[in-house]
């Protein structure tokens, strides 16, 4: 569905050239749902714009959907659905209205354009709104209708510029379950780890405009070395030496094991053993935010955090 090899985008500003995306390989299947993972300004919605065609890349090529984003961008944006940051449809228009306009924008017959539209609306849990003013849906309703619209157009292929950003949890969490039934193949991109967790097969992590990791969420917490074990004890300064690579934080000293849940009963044991008081005991699996942490040195919460 995506294949890019070394795509690549520089702006020049009064302050330098700034390279934005710095030769990206991209290969996205029929069918699946990747996502791209990076912090505010890792170069991920540049990537979206030239994969969409909204952005002439200034290096490298891809094919989109079928058709060679530099010679046929036409046949690119008839394949695919992009769905960006901003809400799409007309704030005072009717949501039927503002979906069958779209399918009728992209040539649909009005009679096709409203079979889709009522097929969309009942997808995307939207049935019964269709006479409700745009600007009076709810921020996850109006972002369910984005998607809807751009998915009039039958594309095989739908992108997603951080589709959840500014919805509360719930509504987050009931768009992830309508992103993961919509039956195309999605690449999206986010900023939260939670979101790439949750929904992607696939997982591209960008940073400073380069991919610096790539597989399932699974598969890229496991290339983190081992499980994070805390252990709570008023005696943590005089057991962290027991531990490789063990930090203290107060009372509570870190270290990572190979498997936490195997190696927790023999370790409780032995410090017992030794008469150390456990306060408290937490063994946690590797986060994407580990993986990003140890690819980049950085966490990206705090790139949240700083956002
Ligand atoms: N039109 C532009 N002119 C100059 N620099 C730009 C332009 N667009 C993007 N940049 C810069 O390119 C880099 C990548 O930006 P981009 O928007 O792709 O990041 P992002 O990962 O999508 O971040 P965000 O999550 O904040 O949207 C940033 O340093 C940004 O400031």
């Amino acid at each position: 569905m995506i294949k890019a090899r070394g795509l690549a985008r520089r702006f020049e500003t009064r302050q330098g050239p700034v390279e934005a995306v710095r030769g990206v390989d991209l290969d996205v299947a029929e069918g699946e749902l990747v996502g791209f993972l990076g912090p505010n300004g890792a170069g991920k919605s540049t990537t979206l714009r030239m994969l969409t065609t909204l952005l002439t890349p200034t290096a490298g090529e891809a094919l989109v959907a079928g058709c060679d984003l530099l010679t046929d961008p036409a046949g690119v944006r008839e394949r695919i659905g992009y769905v960006g940051q901003q809400p799409g449809g007309g704030q005072d228009q009717r949501v039927g209205e503002e979906l069958e306009l779209q399918g009728r924008f992209h040539g649909l017959s009005r009679h096709e354009s409203r079979r889709r539209a009522a097929g969309l609306l009942e997808r995307l849990d939207l049935t019964g709104l269709e006479k409700r003013l745009v600007a009076t849906l709810s921020g996850g309703q109006q972002r369910r209708l984005d998607i809807a619209m751009g998915l009039i157009h039958r594309p095989a292929l739908v992108f997603l510029d951080e589709p959840s950003t500014g919805l509360d949890p719930q509504s987050r969490r009931n768009l992830w379950e309508h992103i993961r039934g919509l039956g195309v193949t999605v690449f999206l991109t986010t900023h939260y780890l939670d979101e790439a967790d949750f929904l992607c097969d696939r997982v591209l992590v960008i940073d400073h405009g380069a991919i610096v990791a790539e597989g399932s969420p699974d598969e890229l917490k496991n290339r983190v070395s081992g499980d994070l074990v805390v252990l709570g004890t008023p005696q943590a300064a005089r057991i962290a030496p027991r531990f490789d690579g063990a930090t203290v934080d107060g009372d509570v000293v870190s270290f990572r094991v190979p498997d936490g849940d195997r190696a927790l009963p023999s370790l409780l044991r032995s410090l017992d053993a030794d008469g150390v008081e456990l306060r408290s005991v937490q063994v946690h699996r590797p986060t994407l935010d580990d993986v990003f942490l140890t690819m980049t040195g950085r966490s990206l919460r705090e790139d949240d955090r700083a956002a």
